[in-house]
């Protein structure tokens, strides 16, 4: 069966395995302790690291990829590694690594993507792609395209957050829109969520694949160490194989489908829902009608559309009251900025009519 269909049937498909293959002894630890508890679906383990800092730890290279293949012939689970050149493609082939990932930092870069497919063509192999580092979903989508017009069809997205100047909760935000827009554009599409480069801190492993799981992701890829604070590489976000056991007990895996006996229930309170949206679609679209007479009225008296301490005094009033209504300071100005880009839209073609 191909990996896209047997993480479709799996829910959730667990990978796991360490962060950076260290030791032979090492991988073998942490594999055999994963499978002996039967937390994992395929073992994984980084060979070639890339690092933000030329200092850190790259990896241990070619030397690393026997020991992944060792693990899996020693626990009969799929191995999988991420490559980010033809020449990692080539040397993973050779030695039986049974599933390829392309790496967040490559599918950012059109070149690298198109150089791992063109060393695809004609092999048969599963390859999962991590979203682009930037928050892109059409570069993600065209690494896809790139494997599937060289002939790679067994394809899975792999979510993992991307990057951001400053941070506060996570190492890397997910703007979960983004894999629910890849979702909408390639519906059969398997997502698995990676919440170790997510989160970057293991405490939070939980919240984030709890949140992937309500969100119909299909499966799960963790860091798992048998030391974890002994890492050569992200320490902060590896578990030991217990503390994997730990999540995955503690997931509350829901189902998509609404049961016969709900559905009546559950429509009820849609139409509740369905009917404050019809008041708040039309609200928009008055207010948007005074926008056009603001315009109007602006191009008379030749006043420039844009109005912006007047319109900074608006959303930092919305923003103040935003959490004694219980709405996200986020949601608000997601809401107001857009507002304003429609009120303008609507100003504009007033104005220069
Ligand atoms: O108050 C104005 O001057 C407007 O043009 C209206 C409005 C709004 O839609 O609320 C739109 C654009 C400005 O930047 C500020 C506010």
């Amino acid at each position: 069966m191909k990996l896209n269909e047997t993480i479709s049937t799996s829910r959730p498909y667990v990978i796991a395995g360490p962060c950076s293959a260290e030791t032979e002894e090492q991988v073998i630890e942490i594999c055999t302790q994963i499978a002996g508890r039967g937390l994992a679906n395929a073992l994984r383990a980084g060979i070639w690291k890339p690092r933000t800092r030329p200092d850190s730890f790259e990896g241990v290279g070619e030397e690393a990829l026997p020991w992944l293949v060792t693990a899996g012939k020693m626990t009969g689970l799929p191995t999988t590694t991420e490559v980010a050149n033809k020449t990692h493609v080539e040397l993973a082939l050779k030695a039986g690594i049974d599933i390829l990932w392309i790496g967040a930092r490559t599918t950012v870069n059109p070149f690298a993507v198109q150089e791992i497919a063109d060393a695809l063509k004609g092999i048969s192999i599963p390859v999962m792609i991590k979203n682009p580092v930037n928050p892109d979903v059409e570069l993600w989508l065209g690494a896809f395209e790139r494997m599937e017009k060289a002939g790679i069809t067994d394809l899975v997205a792999i979510h993992r957050g991307f990057s951001v100047y400053k941070h506060d909760k996570y190492r890397n935000v997910p703007n979960w829109e983004l894999p629910i827009a890849l979702k909408e554009r390639i519906p059969d599409l398997p997502i698995i969520c990676d919440p170790s480069h997510i989160t970057g801190n293991r405490e939070l492993l939980l919240e984030v694949s709890q949140k992937a799981m309500d969100l119909n992701f299909d499966g799960l890829m963790i860091e798992t160490h048998p030391r974890p604070d002994e890492a050569w590489s992200d320490a902060a976000q590896q578990v030991t194989a217990e503390g994997l056991e730990q999540i995955l007990r503690n997931l509350v895996l829901r189902s998509k489908d609404v049961q016969h006996d709900v559905l009546a229930e559950l429509e009820k309170m849609r139409s509740m829902t369905a009917a404050l949206d019809d008041r708040i679609f039309f609200l928009l679209a008055e207010r948007m009608k005074i926008s056009e007479e603001v315009g109007r009225f602006k191009r008379s008296n030749n006043i420039t559309i844009l109005q912006q301490e007047h319109w900074a005094k608006i959303i930092n009033n919305r923003l103040n009251s935003a959490d004694d209504n219980d709405l996200s300071a986020k949601f608000i100005r997601q809401i107001m900025d857009a507002i304003h880009q429609e009120s303008i839209r609507h100003q504009e073609k007033v104005m220069n009519k």
